[in-house]
């Protein structure tokens, strides 16, 4: 049986007194393109670093791969990391960072390294500190796919890049996805590039997992509820209200239906992936960051 992209239980990181993660549960299967979500401050950094091995829980468990992050070569050689600022070497050119690249991995796929490159009209000549910010992230994305990991984990690639420069860089990720059958965990601000190329959510609000699952079937199991102005008592049986609001004579619940949905009067209407997201990153704290000192 093939091993989870990532595994977690009651996985919780604290920095000092405040907690960025907290008791998060997750279970990942391969081969997916997993989209991070949540507000600033949710955790999502936290959670990708603590993935890559670049943190140490505070309690509970992580596993990557079917191995503890980083835990020696072959562990490190399955897995990519492109950290949140896309960090390169501003002294080293295009073609050393490729040479680096691969003195220091033992997949290393130097034809696709230099295809890309040429593709992306980078001059292998050219200074890291000299590129733009896009293309630095091109680069990083270059070196990570080179590097032919099971898993590719990147931080906020895409926050620097203008449209374009995004689409491209989803298709080159798209492309190694599909080559590879490549798992992917993925952060993002941008749900809509996020719907574009994930078939796996994870929302993350104020430290703990507020949602994760398929695309698909998340999307099948969540509607929007219209009916005359009215409180929850109405609602069919077996519903989770994620979100609610009132006008003058409407109500309207978001809500979670696990089994078959008998709506009643209620208009039925199906979510969009952003809506979702919106709805789960708006409802309520249940558990405050900051802890008091014991
Ligand atoms: N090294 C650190 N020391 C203390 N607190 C930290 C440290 N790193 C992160 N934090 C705090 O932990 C929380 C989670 O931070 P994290 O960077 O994981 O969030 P994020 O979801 O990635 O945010 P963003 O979307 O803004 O990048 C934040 O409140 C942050 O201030």
């Amino acid at each position: 049986m093939t091993e989870p992209a990532l595994k977690a239980v009651g996985l919780t990181k604290r920095y000092g007194r405040h907690l960025a993660l907290s008791g998060c549960t997750l279970d990942i299967p391969a081969g997916r393109v997993v989209g991070l979500v949540g507000p600033n401050g949710a955790g999502k950094t936290t959670l990708l670093q603590l993935a890559a091995g670049m943190l140490m829980p505070t309690s509970g468990s992580i596993e990557v791969l079917g191995g503890r992050p980083a835990a020696g070569a072959d562990q490190l050689a399955k897995v990519g990391f492109v950290a949140q600022d896309t960090p390169t070497y501003a002294n080293l050119s295009v073609a050393e960072h490729l040479r680096f690249g691969a003195s220091a991995n033992p997949r290393w796929d130097q034809a696709a390294a230099q295809g890309r490159i040429a593709q992306l009209g980078l001059n292998p000549k050219q200074k890291a500190g000299r590129l733009s910010g896009g293309q630095r992230a091109q680069l990083a994305l270059t070196l990570a796919i080179a590097k032919q990991p099971d898993l590719l984990i990147l931080d906020e690639p895409v926050a620097s890049l203008d449209p374009m420069a995004r689409r491209e860089f989803l298709r080159g990720l798209m492309g190694f996805t599909a080559e590879h059958k490549a798992s992917v965990i993925m952060s993002s601000h941008l749900v809509s590039d996020l719907e574009r190329v994930c078939d796996y959510l994870v929302v993350l609000v104020a430290s703990q997992i507020r949602v994760a699952g398929d695309v698909d079937d998340l999307l099948a199991g969540h509607f929007r509820l219209s009916g005359p102005r009215q409180d929850r008592t109405g609602l069919p049986q077996g519903v989770q209200v994620i979100e609610e609001s009132h006008v003058e004579r409407q109500s309207t619940f978001l809500v979670r239906a696990d089994g078959p949905l008998h709506p009643g009067s209620f208009t039925v209407d199906p979510l969009s992936l952003e809506d979702l997201v919106l709805a789960y990153m708006a409802q309520a704290t249940t558990q405050p960051a900051e802890e008091a000192v014991r």
